[in-house]
């Protein structure tokens, strides 16, 4: 597995080893030992989480609060999708920036996204099957939203807005400007 920091060092690119021969490939997509190691954090994935969408459909900007709040590590097992995580952790020196990045069954990249982050995806291929392990259990009382077009965060979602498709909530979700943010310390890792 190799590990690539992003702009936002703490939202890393993972990339699993493939072992292609004759019948097709193996790969180990997920080890918790070089993980924690790479991260430095103790990590405890308890929810594993899938879902289906079309071209344009965009999920997000989605987090959970403390105590719920959620560390995530996302892939795409199906077609290829823009995903974006946007740093929402009060005094950061990467507060209200955004990483984008594209996930693929073809590229196989993962992305570790630690608590204190939004996290939202665009599908750009007809359809994509996008899997992912969370380290909190589903609390939707404690579920917050932004808005995937905030005119202040300029998120780039490669699709015009008119191929977009998105939920009810997610078309009235709060602007970064009227989010709750993570304070210092509660996004922290006992
Ligand atoms: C997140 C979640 C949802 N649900 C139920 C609630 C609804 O009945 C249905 C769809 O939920 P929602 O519209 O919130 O699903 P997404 O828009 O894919 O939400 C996800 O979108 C972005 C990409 C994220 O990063 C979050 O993990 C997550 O919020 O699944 C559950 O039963 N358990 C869950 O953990």
């Amino acid at each position: 597995m190799n590990f690539t920091r992003t702009e936002i060092p703490e939202v890393i690119i993972c990339e699993p080893e493939i072992h292609g021969d004759h019948r097709g490939y193996f790969m180990e997509s997920f080890r918790k030992d070089r993980l924690e190691a790479f991260t430095g954090l103790p990590l405890h994935f308890c929810q594993d989480n899938e879902s289906r969408s079309a071209r344009g459909v965009l999920r997000g900007l989605h987090y959970q609060l403390p105590p719920y709040a959620q560390t995530k590590l996302v892939r795409v097992v199906e077609g290829c999708v823009w995903d974006v995580s946007l740093d929402i952790r009060i005094g950061s020196p990467t507060f209200g920036q955004w990483v984008g990045i594209k996930l693929s069954a073809e590229n196989k990249k993962q992305l570790f996204i630690p608590r204190g982050f939004a996290h939202g995806f665009v599908v750009l291929s007809e359809t994509a099957v996008f899997s992912y392990k969370t380290d909190a259990y589903y609390h939707p009382e404690n579920e917050r939203g932004i808005r995937f077009d905030d005119p202040e965060l300029q998120i780039n979602w490669k699709l015009p807005e008119t191929a977009l498709t998105l939920s009810a909530k997610d078309r009235k979700q709060p602007l970064f400007r009227e989010a709750e943010y993570f304070e210092p310390k509660t996004a922290l890792y006992e």
